[in-house]
């Protein structure tokens, strides 16, 4: 492991404990980080007994970038505990004092007793994200613990994504769905298509019960509910039938995939998961497209665009050419044109068997 902070001497904005061959991997000119949004889009303030959190300053709609923020250390997801303690205590003196200010300021749920108090913050508040894996070494996983991000709390319903940008060292939070001023800005720790117990199960290193509105349900009747909907949701890409057969299997109804895609995004809305909706809103767009349906499709590919133009510019930029011209869609019309021609071939077969008198 080395400390990319450099000689000890160096006073950095970030340390980082990585694997001495990822080192030359991340000295290369880093790009400006992405500008963050002009105003303040959130503030810090007491969440109650979750400590402190992340609130929305005004209203924010969805697909908006909320922020953009730079770790200031990252560390490995797992190491040997027994040199552990010692290399996560030595990033404090490395870094500058705004950073290690913002660092001591961030919670800490493991007692000091048991864990030095760096090792202690970087396992409450370092969320993953993604180094570049020397050749033919073991990929390994890191942690980035942000001075902003990090504050925002757990929830099971989605209200935010975050977005790794490696070549500007930045993390950038988007609004999935629209957020109002006040309201809390969440992040997500875990797998949350898991059940609620399992849920509650993955978050106990975080030392706390999660009661958020998915998991504060009223009886067992709620709760099951609620799991088999997630469980619904993550079985969804082994069960659910596909856009490209279905283009051309004229045995199918024509609103296949559009069924298929309204039960998932009904479960997503039930569950607060707005994260997962673009791929079933895309897929929808898609079938109106190849319905001819050109009112439909337009309201559909509208959604994709507003939902990606900050996370996806690129699918957002794809999506936007199409409603500008949709017949450029490639298989625009497709099972249009093919239902036309069963039909005239079923009429020119059809006998007539009326009886002229
Ligand atoms: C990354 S920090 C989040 C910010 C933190 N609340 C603070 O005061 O800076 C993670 C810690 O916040 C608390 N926390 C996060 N989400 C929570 C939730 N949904 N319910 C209760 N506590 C939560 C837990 O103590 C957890 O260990």
């Amino acid at each position: 492991m080395s400390d990319s902070a450099g000689s000890s001497s160096t006073v950095t904005a970030c340390a980082m404990l990585v694997d001495a061959p990822v080192v030359p991997l991340l000295f290369r000119p880093l790009r400006i980080p992405p500008s963050g949004p002009t105003t303040s889009n959130f503030f810090i303030a007491d969440a109650g007994s979750k400590g402190a959190g992340m609130f929305a300053a005004r209203d924010i709609p969805a697909g908006a970038l909320i922020l953009v923020d730079r770790p200031v250390v990252v560390v490995p997801s797992s190491v040997s505990s027994s040199w552990k303690r010692e290399a996560f205590d030595a990033l404090l003196p490395r870094i500058s004092q705004k950073s290690r200010d913002a660092l001591l300021a961030l919670a800490n749920c493991h007692s000091l007793s048991k864990c030095p108090v760096i090792e202690g913050i970087a396992l409450t508040n370092a969320f993953q994200i993604a180094l570049p894996t020397p050749p033919l070494a073991a990929p390994q996983e890191y942690g980035g613990v942000f001075p902003d991000i990090s504050r925002a709390n757990h929830s099971c319903g989605l209200n935010t994504a975050v977005k790794w940008d490696l070549a500007s060292f930045s993390v950038s939070m988007y609004s999935l769905r629209d957020v109002r001023a006040g309201e809390e800005i969440h992040n997500q720790y875990i797998d949350v298509l898991a059940s609620r117990a399992e849920r509650r199960a993955q978050l106990a290193r975080y030392d706390f019960e999660c009661m958020c509105v998915h998991c504060d349900l009223p009886d067992e009747a709620a709760v099951a509910r609620s799991d088999a909907a997630r469980a619904e949701l993550r079985n969804w890409r082994h069960l659910r039938p596909r856009l490209l057969p279905w283009v051309n299997d004229m045995c199918r109804a024509d609103d296949t995939i559009i069924v298929s895609n309204l039960r998932a995004l009904e479960l997503i809305v039930q569950e607060g998961l707005y994260g997962m909706q673009v791929p079933f809103i895309e897929e929808i767009a898609l079938s109106y497209a190849v319905l001819d349906d050109e009112p439909q499709f337009r309201v559909w590919a509208q959604k994709v665009v507003d939902l990606c133009l900050g996370q996806d510019p690129v699918r957002a930029v794809k999506f936007a050419g199409w409603i500008a011209n949709p017949r450029s869609y490639k298989q625009w019309g497709w099972r249009a044109k093919q239902r036309l021609l069963l039909d005239n071939k079923k009429s020119s077969l059809d006998i007539d068997f009326s009886i002229p008198w």
